[in-house]
């Protein structure tokens, strides 16, 4: 993987020309097309825009979890574009972390099991007290033998942002975290979120949400594989009055 010494060392992630483009002919769909952003580091970004407009694309390929077939994608001073299958393994398990709307917990291992796996997988020497400072973050100190299914679906998701969040990766990428919860369990997750990143913690977040979107410091907007619109510090009812003229 090569480094640079120019200004993309300044951006936590950063894509340049990202295109990504699935099947071929007619059947073709441009999922982005000639995407360029940086995403600032101890800031919170959300990635809204209409379905099918490429925020998942775009979140996968700055995870390094699918490829470009055009341009570049850094995360700090790495160019992570051609980086071997290998080297993407090792960055999924060190430099990043990731959270899905459906958590994607192992349902046979407890929650202090869950979060203690990226950490095995990552160090050697990995000690059972970071992943009780982990879960105790998330307030969840008092569950560290529950199971998935014995916990609420937001006491789920604070086990996996404890989880991706126990080897201190660069950036917390999430795919609509708050998708699956109901209101006040989402409200509790974006809090988390809110203080995660007042920590200091980069995080790249889609949701088709504008409150939730609210609750980060700034908002790319995609429509049709591109960026169309950056946004900072806007509150719940400009967000959805920008995604709406979007859809129109
Ligand atoms: N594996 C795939 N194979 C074929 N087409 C795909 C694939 N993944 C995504 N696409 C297409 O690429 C485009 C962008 O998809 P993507 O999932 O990134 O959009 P999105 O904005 O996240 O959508 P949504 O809000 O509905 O989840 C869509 O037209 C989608 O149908």
């Amino acid at each position: 993987m090569a480094t640079t010494t120019d200004h993309r060392i300044t951006a936590a992630v950063s894509l340049q020309d990202a295109s990504r483009t699935y099947g071929s002919g007619s059947t073709a769909v441009k999922a982005l097309d000639r995407v360029s952003v940086d995403f600032v580091p101890g800031t919170w970004t959300a990635v809204m825009g209409p379905s099918g407009s490429g925020k998942s694309t775009l979140l996968h390929c700055a995870a390094g979890l699918e490829r470009l077939d055009a341009g570049h994608v850094w995360l700090h001073d790495t160019d992570i574009t051609h980086a071997s299958e290998q080297q993407l393994t090792a960055l999924r398990r060190e430099r990043i972390g990731f959270v899905f709307q459906n958590f994607n917990l192992i349902s046979a291992l407890t929650a202090e099991q869950n979060v203690a796996l990226p950490l095995k997988l990552a160090h050697a020497d990995w000690e059972a007290a970071t992943v009780h400072r982990a879960l105790a973050a998330v307030g969840l100190s008092g569950r560290l033998g529950h199971r998935p299914r014995e916990l609420s679906g937001g006491q789920q998701q604070r086990v996996a942002i404890a989880r991706a969040l126990v080897t201190r990766p660069d950036v917390l990428f999430a795919d609509e975290p708050t998708g699956a919860l109901d209101s006040r369990s989402a409200a509790d997750i974006l809090a988390l979120l809110r203080t995660v990143a007042d920590d200091g913690q980069t995080i790249i977040m889609v949701t088709h949400d504008p409150a939730a979107a609210a609750r980060a410091d700034a908002t790319v907007f995609l429509r049709d594989g591109r960026v169309v619109d950056q946004v900072v510090g806007a509150d719940a009812s400009t967000l959805a009055d920008h995604l709406v003229a979007l859809e129109a």
